[in-house]
């Protein structure tokens, strides 16, 4: 089987660090998969590189056969490569539906007008956001403009969604409804490259998980063995070990 994304010896320096370091993956379609690491490992830095926000300086990734990296990061989108990102942007002046639209308009076959307006809505109902269609952007909660951000992410139609730490911040009842519109995201058949912090929402989410450290990939396999290698219980789970393995225990 054919992978929907290859990283194939990726690397991405800054000045005299080396972010991303000769990192191979692939994501096959309908995976849902967890990149993680300690703070600083390269984990953003390499979502960047995907979604083509920052080029990269050796190795290349392939989206479904075809090479993306070199290319502008609208064209990526444009191919069905969507993302939420770390730090939410959204367009804080115009409405909820708006932005939702703005995504709209961009996706391969724009949707305009009307037809905008009802899949808009139909969006934010789907993030929870269905009845704050009309409120500025810039109104909304924290928690609120992640999901603004997400249904803007859908509208792209894509066929590979990455997600920056999408659950941090959420109270445990918002994460167990974030959790789930995820698995229904999958279910829908999106495939998933997840950045995350939150060990719940990976065990709940995530089949495989790639783990890194200081840029370079430390552990890529099923979940449950990954959070419980030693080498990642080290570097990422961490300072206690004791926690990390009770933690790779309770997966
Ligand atoms: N634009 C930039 N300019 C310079 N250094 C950068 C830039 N972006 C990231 N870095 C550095 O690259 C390294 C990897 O950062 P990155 O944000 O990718 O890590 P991360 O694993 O996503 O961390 P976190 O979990 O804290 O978000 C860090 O040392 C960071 O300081």
């Amino acid at each position: 089987m054919s992978a929907l994304l290859e990283l194939k010896g990726v690397t991405r320096r800054f000045g005299g660090l080396v972010a991303v370091n000769g990192l191979s993956l692939s994501v096959q379609a309908g995976e849902v998969v967890g990149l993680l690491g300690p703070n600083g490992s390269g984990k953003t830095t390499a979502m960047n590189l995907v979604s083509g926000a920052l080029p990269c300086n050796g190795g290349e990734i392939v989206f479904d056969g075809r090479r993306i990296s070199g290319l502008a990061s609208h064209q990526i989108a444009r191919l069905g490569v969507a993302r939420t990102f770390q730090l939410v942007r959204v367009l804080g002046g115009m409405s909820c539906l708006e932005n939702v639209e703005a995504g709209l308009a961009f996706r391969p076959q724009g949707l305009h007008g009307r037809a905008a307006r009802e899949r808009a809505q139909q969006l934010l109902e789907r993030v929870g956001l269905g009845t704050q269609a009309v409120l500025p952007a810039g109104e909304l909660t924290y928690i609120d403009q992640k999901r603004l951000e997400l249904a803007r992410a859908l509208a792209l139609a894509p066929r590979l969604l990455l997600l920056d730490e999408w659950l941090a911040g959420l109270n445990p009842t918002e994460l167990q409804q974030g959790i789930a519109l995820i698995r229904s995201l999958s279910a829908d058949g999106l495939t998933l490259l997840l950045v995350e912090h939150v060990m719940d929402a990976v065990h709940a989410l995530c089949t495989r998980c790639v783990v890194m450290n200081a840029g370079t990939k430390i552990a890529d396999g099923p979940t449950r063995e990954v959070l419980s290698d030693p080498q990642v219980i080290r570097a990422y789970l961490g300072e206690d070990e004791n926690d990390a393995q009770a933690e790779a225990a309770h997966a």
